[in-house]
């Protein structure tokens, strides 16, 4: 393991890229708290410094993944479809199986120029996570609490809202709704299986009514539906910690590019043709478990400097005073003021914890596991298997 290697590991350099995300993130925060009266004057400008302001936050974590652990990303795509992206408004849909598909969805964005503008369909429990769901309620993502009768109304405003959006953007989906684990892929095929759809192998059953009301809202806006497969070489489960660490990953992304205009416009149709969608993908992925890569041609998108060096900007600014103020702390020989420092320390290390946790998939939610037992009942179209989680439990 060279000295690089070894440094990448210590306890140190990962505070020190914290504590850099962390400070650096709230005063963008605060920057975009500053917007907020431009807003009713040059909504179009608000947007566009918003879209900027935001780069600065999620590009750290891109040359985390990129330049820190070295992650290669390879895009397999058709060379005609390769031209249009970064140069249209598109939806994506994406499987949900890492830890770090965020991070990784983040560097595709990157190096086709729309990382700024990126917009998801997210859970809104993540809207309350400091710096990055703090930015993302300037960059008008569409929160969701998972329950439609609740989120039907604010979810087709919010839509509506990205109508004039004034910056190309990719529209990430994950119809799957929550990240992959066996149990909720066993409970999701029981309820395929009752729906008489077939059953897939490497995604959970997609959820349908966030795709359809999206390509409702956004029809004229969007041009294309980006069928994205992920998958990470050698069976790699990647975690952001694994990241932090330095470790490298190899991920893989299949990208189709399906028009717009080809999607039924029928509600029912359209959650039919998104089933056909992810019973493809799951061909796309045995395929790839089969053969070790995508179908398609390999074009690697070129990395560009910028998360690099607005990283290192945020480093160069930032460390200097946190040095001279260590310092003096030490210096000022005050128990008092030395304990005080530490709890504090301790208190935003456990912070930072907190939200590394927020992207770990054994603390993930209970949505599609056993938070559907009273929807299934409801539903009628399991008789027995509320009995059966009840005795899981
Ligand atoms: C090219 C590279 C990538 C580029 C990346 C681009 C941009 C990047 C930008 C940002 C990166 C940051 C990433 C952050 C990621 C955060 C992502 C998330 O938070 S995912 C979670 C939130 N999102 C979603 O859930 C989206 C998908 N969900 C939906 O669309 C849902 O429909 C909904 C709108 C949320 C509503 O959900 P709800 O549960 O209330 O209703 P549904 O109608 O969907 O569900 C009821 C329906 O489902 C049946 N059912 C019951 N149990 C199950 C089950 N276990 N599995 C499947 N289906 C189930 C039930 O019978 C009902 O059926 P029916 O409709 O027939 O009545
Ligand atoms: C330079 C960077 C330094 C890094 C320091 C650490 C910073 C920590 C950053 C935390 C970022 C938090 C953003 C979380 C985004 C996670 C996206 C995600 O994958 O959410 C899960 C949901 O889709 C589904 O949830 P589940 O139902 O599976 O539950």
């Amino acid at each position: 393991m060279g000295i690089l290697q070894v440094l990448k590991t210590q306890l140190l350099c990962h505070l020190i890229i914290c504590y850099v995300f962390l400070v650096s993130g709230l005063i963008i925060n605060l920057l975009q708290l500053c917007t907020l009266p431009l807003w009713p004057i040059n909504k179009q400008l608000a947007r566009k410094i918003n879209c900027r302001l935001g780069y600065s936050i999620s590009s750290q974590l891109v040359a985390l993944l990129e330049w820190w652990s070295g992650t290669e990303c390879t895009l397999y795509t058709a060379p005609e479809s390769y031209k249009l992206y970064g140069k249209e408004n598109a939806i994506v849909v994406l499987n949900h199986n890492f830890e770090i598909d965020f991070m990784t969805g983040w560097t595709f964005c990157e190096r086709f120029g729309v990382l700024g503008s990126s917009k998801v369909l997210a859970k809104k429990d993540l809207s309350y996570v400091p710096v990055i769901g703090w930015m993302w309620y300037f960059l008008e993502i569409v929160f969701c609490k998972r329950k439609w009768e609740e989120d039907r109304k604010t979810v087709v405003q919010s839509l509506r809202n990205l109508r004039d959006y004034p910056e190309n953007f990719w529209f990430l989906l994950h119809c799957e709704g929550t990240r992959f684990t066996e149990k909720k892929h066993k409970i999701s095929m029981e309820v395929a299986e009752k729906k008489g759809l077939p059953k897939l192998k490497y995604h959970l059953l997609p959820r349908t009514k966030g795709f359809c009301v999206t390509v409702q809202n956004l029809r004229g806006t969007v041009t294309a539906v980006y069928d994205s497969t992920l998958n990470f070489r050698n069976n790699e489960m990647p975690t952001l910690l694994g990241v932090l660490n330095g470790k490298k990953y190899h991920a893989d992304l299949y990208v189709r590019r399906i028009p717009l205009d080809t999607i039924p416009e029928d509600e029912s149709e359209c959650a039919a043709w998104l089933h056909k969608l992810y019973q493809e993908k799951d061909e796309f992925q045995e395929h790839y478990r089969q053969t070790g890569r995508f179908p398609g041609a390999i074009t690697s998108p070129p990395h560009r400097p910028w998360a690099l060096l607005n990283w290192l900007f945020w480093v160069c600014l930032l460390v200097y005073p946190l040095c001279m103020l260590l310092l003096q702390l030490l210096l000022s020989g005050s128990t008092f003021t030395v304990v005080c420092t530490s709890v504090f320390c301790l208190a935003v290390s456990v912070g930072i914890r907190w939200m590394i946790g927020q992207t770990e998939i054994d603390k993930g939610s209970n949505y599609g596991r056993d938070a559907n037992e009273q929807q299934l009942k409801d539903h009628a179209i399991l008789p027995n298997f509320g009995a059966s989680l009840k005795k899981n439990h």
